[in-house]
């Protein structure tokens, strides 16, 4: 088992391939508001160019299943990132279609509700993770902003929950080994904390994100010893 990475809010292949180069086990593609945002043209263009081995995640904020279905279809992804009303059944309906090579992922935001609807993800069979971010009363995502990890911990990220999860907002080189150290994540997931300008990666910030995340993993591993979670397949 080992920490999956994946580099977020690409806008051009040379990007993604950087991600991909430095060893991401993922790219995202925001397809809603952001400075980062790109159309299903875009990525159209960019994910064939990508190795197959890596996952290619489309982020949805408040979506239709017609609008995935053809963004899924025409770009190749192979994941895709719901901000959605979590009792919708897009989720369910995305799976019957495509069936377990889709990886669904869910994102609950830190805060009061996040428990509850932590809970209610674990009985959720139709999703294949969950990611916790943060949000601002203007930003679902890609906020730069960290939350309370400690209180996270405590919360969400508990030896209990054996969810997926991947842990996103205001993660950077600088601060993700940390991160990493107290959530015992499954995942972690960046999108402004390694760019030049909004939209732009920086190369020398997208290898040290996935340096020290990884050489992080590796520490928390030998403190887990033979005792690893376990994690819900798939
Ligand atoms: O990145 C965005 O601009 C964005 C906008 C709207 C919805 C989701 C968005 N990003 C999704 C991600 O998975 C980001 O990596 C995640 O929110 C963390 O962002 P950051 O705090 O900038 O690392």
């Amino acid at each position: 088992m080992s920490l999956w990475v994946k580099i977020c809010g690409n806008t051009t292949l040379a990007d993604a391939q950087l991600a991909v180069d430095a060893g991401a086990d993922a790219v995202g593609f925001v397809f809603a508001p952001s400075p980062r945002q790109v159309t299903k043209d875009q990525v159209a263009a960019i994910a064939p160019n990508l190795p197959a081995s890596v996952e290619k995640i489309g982020v949805f904020v408040d979506p239709d299943f017609t609008t995935i279905f053809s963004i899924v279809e025409s770009c190749g992804l192979t994941g895709v990132q719901l901000h959605s009303d979590a009792t919708s059944d897009l989720a369910s309906r995305l799976r019957q279609r495509f069936g377990s090579s889709l990886r669904i992922l869910r994102v609950i935001h830190f805060g009061s509700e996040a428990e509850a609807q932590l809970s209610a993800a674990a009985n959720d069979r139709t999703i294949n993770g969950v990611l916790i971010d943060s949000r601002t009363a203007g930003a679902v995502g890609g906020t730069g902003i960290s939350y309370d990890w400690q209180a996270a911990k405590a919360t969400l990220f508990t030896p209990a929950n054996a969810l997926k999860l991947i842990a996103a907002g205001g993660l950077k080189p600088e601060n993700v080994a940390q991160a990493i150290a107290v959530l015992e994540p499954w995942g972690v997931d960046v999108a402004s904390g390694v760019e030049a300008t909004p939209g732009r990666k920086d190369p020398t910030k997208v290898r040290a994100f996935i340096a020290n995340a990884r050489s992080a993993y590796a520490e928390l591993k030998s403190r887990w010893g033979g005792a690893q979670p376990e994690r819900r397949a798939p």
